[in-house]
C-alpha cells in the first residue's frame, strides 16, 4: 500500500472498560469511595506513582484526608502546584459517584491562598455549585488542621457519553496542515 492509499483497515471496537459501567451512585453514609480504576493516578492504589486519594461522600459532596509527601515536591517542603491540582481534579473525579454519569474535566481554575506543606494532614472538600444541562460546575477547598482555606478551586465538568473514553478524539479546532 503506497503513503497516499486510503487505509481500508477498520479498527477492533475497544471493549468497554469494567470500571465505567461499574460506577454506581453511592450513599452518603458509604466508607471510602472506590478508585476510578487501580492505576489511576488520584486514586489508584495500584499506581506507584499517585495520590492514592480516599474520599468519602458526606451531606455536601465528599471529603478527603490527605498528606502529600516527598514524590510532591516543589519547593523545599513545600507541594508542588501541579501536584495540589491533580489531587483537586481527582477529588472532582470522585464527586461524579455523586452524579452517576461520566464527566471530564473542561476547565479547572486554582487559588493558591498559602502553601502547601508536605507530610501535613489536610482536609478536602468538595460539592456541586450547580447543574446546567451537561455542565457540572464543582467548587473544593483544602484547609488545614486549623481549619483555615488555604486552596480554592472551581471546576467544570462536561458529562460525556461512554464512547469518550473509548476513542481519540480529535479536537475541534485542530489544523494539522503545516
Ligand atoms: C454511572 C457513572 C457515574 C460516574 C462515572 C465516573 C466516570 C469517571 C470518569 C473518569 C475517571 C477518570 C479519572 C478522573 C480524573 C479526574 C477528571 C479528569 O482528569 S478527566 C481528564 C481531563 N479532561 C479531558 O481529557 C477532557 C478533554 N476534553 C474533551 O474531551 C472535550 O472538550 C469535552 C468532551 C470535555 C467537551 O467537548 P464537547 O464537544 O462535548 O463539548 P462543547 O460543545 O465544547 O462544550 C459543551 C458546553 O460547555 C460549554 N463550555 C465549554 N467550555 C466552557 C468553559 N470553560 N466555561 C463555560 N462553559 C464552557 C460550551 O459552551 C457548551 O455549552 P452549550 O452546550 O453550547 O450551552
Amino acid at each position: 500500500m503506497t503513503e497516499n492509499t486510503p487505509s481500508t483497515h477498520t479498527p477492533e471496537p475497544r471493549q468497554v472498560p469494567d470500571w465505567i459501567p461499574a460506577f454506581p451512585v453511592l450513599a452518603p453514609d458509604s466508607a471510602d469511595l472506590p478508585p476510578h480504576h487501580d492505576h489511576c493516578l488520584g486514586c489508584g492504589p495500584a499506581n506507584p506513582h499517585g495520590h492514592q486519594l480516599r474520599a468519602r461522600r458526606d451531606a455536601h459532596g465528599v471529603h478527603a484526608h490527605h498528606r502529600f509527601d516527598s514524590r510532591h515536591v516543589g519547593a523545599p517542603a513545600i507541594a508542588h502546584g501541579g501536584a495540589v491540582a491533580t489531587v483537586l481534579d481527582e477529588l472532582f473525579g470522585l464527586l461524579l459517584y455523586t452524579v452517576g454519569e461520566p464527566a471530564v474535566t473542561r476547565h479547572l481554575a486554582i487559588d493558591y491562598l498559602a502553601p502547601i506543606l508536605l507530610d501535613t494532614p489536610y482536609t478536602l472538600r468538595a460539592h456541586i455549585h450547580a447543574r446546567d444541562g451537561r455542565k457540572l460546575h464543582l467548587q473544593a477547598t483544602i484547609e488545614n488542621d486549623h481549619a483555615h482555606v488555604i486552596t480554592t478551586a472551581t471546576a467544570l465538568f462536561l458529562t460525556v457519553d461512554v464512547n469518550h473514553f473509548l476513542t481519540h478524539n480529535t479536537p475541534p479546532h485542530t489544523d494539522n496542515t503545516p
